[in-house]
């Protein structure tokens, strides 16, 4: 053999379970999404999360089929479901749907509900008893089958929902606004049973969602939408840590966002606050800026720092959160787990290596400190 002969390549790229490329949808006039990339793998959980109106639920709607894009293509497993000459209808896409409002025919038991889709496939009625029985137990309502959906709690519903969705084990598990129908105790005991469902089912999932709790919580990645372009896709700690730009940072509130021209002394705030800066930016860049302090990065220090004005301290139970207007002008508020040892003055320090900063154009800068 000759030594010199080359290895083959072992690395076989692995096909997304969902690829969204390029996608873009035109109601009239009107661009609700545009030109949106993202690959999803095979047992990830993808949270869409943006303010009212972003687009949310057109591109969930445009995944599903039941809404035809303007421009891109989608692949479910590596097959083209939707490009500019074709389009799957639902039903050939092999999705399950968890819907907002349940959506369960009345008419039928929770059993017929949840065999709805099998028979709508043809299956032998054996086989959708057995399904049936599987899908009941694995949301933990066997006792329930012969039920009219009407007789349930919401939290049993959407479990029945569920149950119905996963119960022809789809390639892809689509919720719009799962649990928003759900008060907040139930809602955040079953984002836990959902997500822990899904992966012990080793599903995909992608779901809806304007709450920013719920999606950390239950989500693998999250697409942040805004004005319906994707501004970010990561995990909710590299969301919240390193958001892209200023917007992601104010929408996920993730800290103290501060807009002023940063100078060769520091940062001039516009509302006359200047903060010394032991930073310059790389590559020299001096001019307009957003800054942000996240709120992890600061502390109370009770001699010196930016003085917090009109400073206020109430126990939460779970912690002391403070609020005040850091150098008199700028709203803050953080979270601190022991009383802060207040005098007469409050002090806010930061810890430099959390900042982040964009320049005029929303470039990200980075920040280097004073002779390095
Ligand atoms: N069928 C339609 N015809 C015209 N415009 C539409 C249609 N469906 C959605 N839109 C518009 O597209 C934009 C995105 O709507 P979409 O419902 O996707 O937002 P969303 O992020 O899901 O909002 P919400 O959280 O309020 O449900 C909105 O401006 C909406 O008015």
């Amino acid at each position: 053999m000759n030594a010199c002969a080359q290895t083959p390549s072992i690395t076989a790229s692995i096909t997304p379970a969902l690829h969204v490329e390029h996608l873009s949808k035109v109601f009239n006039d009107m661009t609700a999404l545009s030109s949106i990339d993202f690959s999803l793998q095979k047992g990830e959980i993808l949270a869409l999360l943006g303010p009212s109106g972003c687009g949310k639920t057109t591109l969930l709607r445009c995944i599903a089929g039941l809404l035809e894009p303007s421009a891109g293509r989608i692949l479910i497993d590596g097959d083209v479901v939707v490009d500019e000459r074709f389009s799957a209808v639902p039903e050939k896409r092999r999705l399950g749907m968890v819907f907002q409002d349940y959506a369960l025919w009345p008419h039928m038991t929770v059993a017929e509900n949840i065999a709805f889709p099998l028979s709508m496939r043809g299956m032998a009625k054996s086989e959708r008893r057995e399904k049936v029985a599987w899908a009941l137990q694995v949301v933990g309502l066997e006792h329930l089958a012969d039920r009219s959906p009407d007789t349930l709690s919401g939290g049993q519903q959407q479990r029945i929902a569920l149950a119905r969705a996963i119960v022809a084990k789809p390639r892809l598990l689509l919720m719009d606004e799962p649990l928003s129908n759900l008060d907040q105790g139930l809602r955040d005991s079953l984002a836990i049973e959902i997500r822990s469902l899904i992966k012990q089912l080793n599903l995909t999932a992608v779901f809806v969602t304007h709450d920013q709790h719920e999606a950390f919580a239950m989500a693998d990645q999250v697409a942040i939408l805004q004005q319906g372009r994707l501004q970010q896709f990561d995990s909710a700690e590299v969301l919240y840590r390193t958001p892209a730009t200023p917007s992601v940072a104010e929408f996920l509130d993730a800290g103290v966002l501060l807009k002023g021209t940063l100078t060769e002394q520091g940062l001039d705030v516009e509302k006359d606050l200047f903060m010394n800066l032991p930073f310059h930016a790389s590559g020299g860049y001096l001019g307009e800026v957003t800054l942000l302090m996240p709120r992890a990065s600061l502390s109370v220090n009770p001699h010196s720092g930016v003085e917090l004005h009109q400073a206020a301290i109430i126990f939460t139970g779970e912690h002391y959160q403070l609020s005040g207007l850091m150098g008199g002008q700028i709203p803050i508020r953080l979270q601190s787990s022991q009383r802060p040892e207040v005098s007469q003055s409050i002090y806010l320090n930061y810890e430099g290596a959390w900042l982040h900063a964009w320049d005029a154009d929303e470039k990200p800068i980075t920040l280097m400190r004073h002779a390095e």
